[in-house]
């Protein structure tokens, strides 16, 4: 099925509507909670495990209104059953997105271009599934005859950022006397880190990649390939029946798209587990890319976790806009970016466990939705992506926080915490669990409603200095709280970013599964890299800052 070409959202009568609306909008959170005792309640929303409340946001009923009525102008429901069926919305790589696809039930069915995928998808969790308690049972040997302890994932961008994210938020899970490390960067002193202190004997390495060609996550397997060889030449491992080949089969497996390329790297392929061009590499962590996940957290988390992404994808799929909750939040977030001129977004999790997520979903949602031309090929004539960005609270509120509650720019922030700790303490009479989510919930109420000059000469202010201690309020704050942080939990967290990327890619009328901007960047590299090796006739043909930069390099490199 073609692609019907995007409504441009500017030419709706919501559209319209609500740019009448943010003409002469004054936001009065005070009155707004004064007015109506139960706005609180009338904002929240469940789905799933998640308490979603919305109340503190910059909304009111005729806003949301609009907001719902935008959704059908620009033929939401129409694209999300066009994507969880497998139609190739990723038009310019003309494949299906089907990420939703990776966490159905075992037994549902989907066929998509003739493939029954779910029942692929379930073959290939079974095969990660089956590896990862071989690992686990310690059936799985090193080349010397020990058990794995570490498992060492090699990726970068999806390959990295969701398996690194997940492990950290679910580290508890992790089966003793196992733990993961994620290695990505090109930059050396990753992989140099990364293995200085690990036991070649005891490491079990899972390359990462979809394409197999991405030049960090090859290099930085042939690095450690070579770290591996060496450090058991050097053990006198290879003096006897042991060969290298054999080394490599027993501590390297892979993941990826491209199987071919797994074995020309000396990987069997017996242990390589695929996935399919239908999975984004930001969509891809509850696919394979999770088996480092599989192995240290074990099968049932896996399985736990993708139950949780498929309780959101069935909130989404079925549920009306005004109770669906990714598509408020991704509603929400068009109505600050194109009517506020809102430009950046924080996500604060209270939750130190979650410290990689707002790096997470800055992949997903940025490589998402950082695009300026539809999926027709139109240059937008309107705002497009959010810039995410977010540290765990209590730290931001020592260092960035100021700039939210005092700065002169609008910066829509989602909030997230749970009712109970993963670690207890007691600090005297204090649990500090307490003390921690005091401090969410005082954030999120000043944000909203601030602190006028009354109230600050009330409390014996020098008059000079009552404006500097003012706090506006009106700045909008989403607060998504659950009992625990469970690995279907943490499943529900990202299939709710996942959606509420897409509803604001569809609104904006941009392809949210191409990355086309990555290219040049990497073009670059390539031609660049000789001139760094210090080529001078490709050196020459560069342009003058990038001369001067290497020239730079060049001259104060030591060898
Ligand atoms: O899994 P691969 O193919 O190595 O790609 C890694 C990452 O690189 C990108 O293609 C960007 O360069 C991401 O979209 C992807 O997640």
């Amino acid at each position: 099925m073609k692609m019907v070409n995007p409504v441009n959202p500017t030419t709706t009568a919501a559209w319209k509507s609500l740019t009448e609306t943010a003409a002469t909008f004054t936001p009065n959170m005070r009155q707004w909670f004064a007015d109506n005792p139960n706005r609180a309640k009338e904002y929240t929303r469940t789905m799933a495990d998640l308490h979603v409340d919305l109340s503190k946001n910059l909304l009111t009923d005729e806003i949301l209104a609009d907001l719902c009525t935008l959704a059908d102008e620009v033929n939401l429901r129409e694209r999300i059953n066009a994507m969880f069926s497998g139609v190739h919305i990723n038009n310019t790589e003309d494949r299906a997105v089907l990420h939703t696809a990776l966490r159905k039930p075992a037994g549902t069915e989907l066929v998509v271009d003739g493939v029954e995928v779910v029942a692929d998808v379930h073959a290939e969790l079974e095969k990660v599934y089956a590896f990862a308690e071989k690992v686990r049972s310690g059936e799985w040997k090193g080349v010397t005859g020990k058990r794995i302890e570490t498992v060492v994932n090699i990726g970068i961008g999806g390959s990295d950022l969701g398996p690194v994210m997940v492990y950290e938020a679910l580290k508890p899970y992790a089966q003793a006397g196992l733990s993961a490390r994620y290695i990505s960067n090109i930059d050396p002193t990753d992989a140099g880190e990364k293995t200085k202190d690990l036991d070649p004997e005891t490491t079990l390495v899972i390359v990462a990649s979809k394409t197999f060609t991405t030049l960090e996550t090859l290099t930085n397997a042939r690095v450690v390939r070579e770290w591996l060889l060496s450090s058991l030449r050097a053990r006198g491992v290879f003096e006897g029946d042991i060969d290298e080949a054999a080394a490599v089969r027993s501590h390297f497996v892979a993941v990826s798209t491209a199987l071919d390329k797994v074995a020309a790297f000396g990987i069997d392929p017996v242990n390589a587990f695929g996935f399919w061009n239908w999975v984004g590499g930001r969509y891809s962590v509850d696919s394979a890319v999770g088996t480092s996940l599989a192995v240290v957290l074990g099968p049932d988390v896996f399985k736990e976790f993708l139950a949780g992404f498929h309780a959101v994808d069935e909130h989404f799929r079925t549920t009306e806009w005004s109770q669906n909750v990714p598509a408020l939040m991704g509603l929400l977030n068009v109505w600050y970016v194109n009517f506020l001129d809102a430009h950046t977004h924080a996500v604060l999790p209270y939750a130190q466990f979650l410290s990689r997520f707002p790096a997470y979903l800055q992949q997903l949602t940025m490589e998402s939705n950082g695009k300026s031309v539809t999926w027709a090929g139109e240059a937008v004539n309107y705002q497009t992506g959010e810039i995410f960005w977010g540290e765990p609270g209590t730290n931001g509120q020592h260092a960035f926080y100021q700039l939210i509650h005092q700065g002169t720019r609008i910066v829509p922030a989602d909030f997230i915490a749970f009712a109970n700790p993963t670690w207890a303490f007691v600090d005297g009479e204090n649990d500090m669990h307490e003390l921690f989510l005091g401090n969410f919930f005082a954030q999120t109420k000043a944000l909203a409603f601030g602190k006028t000059a009354e109230e600050v000469r009330a409390e014996g202010t020098p008059e000079e200095i009552v404006p500097a201690r003012v706090f506006a309020g009106n700045k909008p704050s989403t607060s998504i709280m659950a009992a625990s942080l469970t690995p279907a939990v943490l499943g529900q967290l990202i299939a709710l970013y996942e959606h509420i990327t897409f509803v604001q890619g569809i609104v904006w009328g941009v392809n949210s599964f191409d990355q086309w901007g990555v290219e040049l960047g990497k073009q670059l590299a390539n031609q660049l890299t000789p001139a760094v090796a210090g080529d001078r006739e490709v050196l020459a043909q560069q342009d003058p800052s990038t001369q001067g930069l290497i020239e730079f390099y060049l001259a104060n490199r030591v060898k």
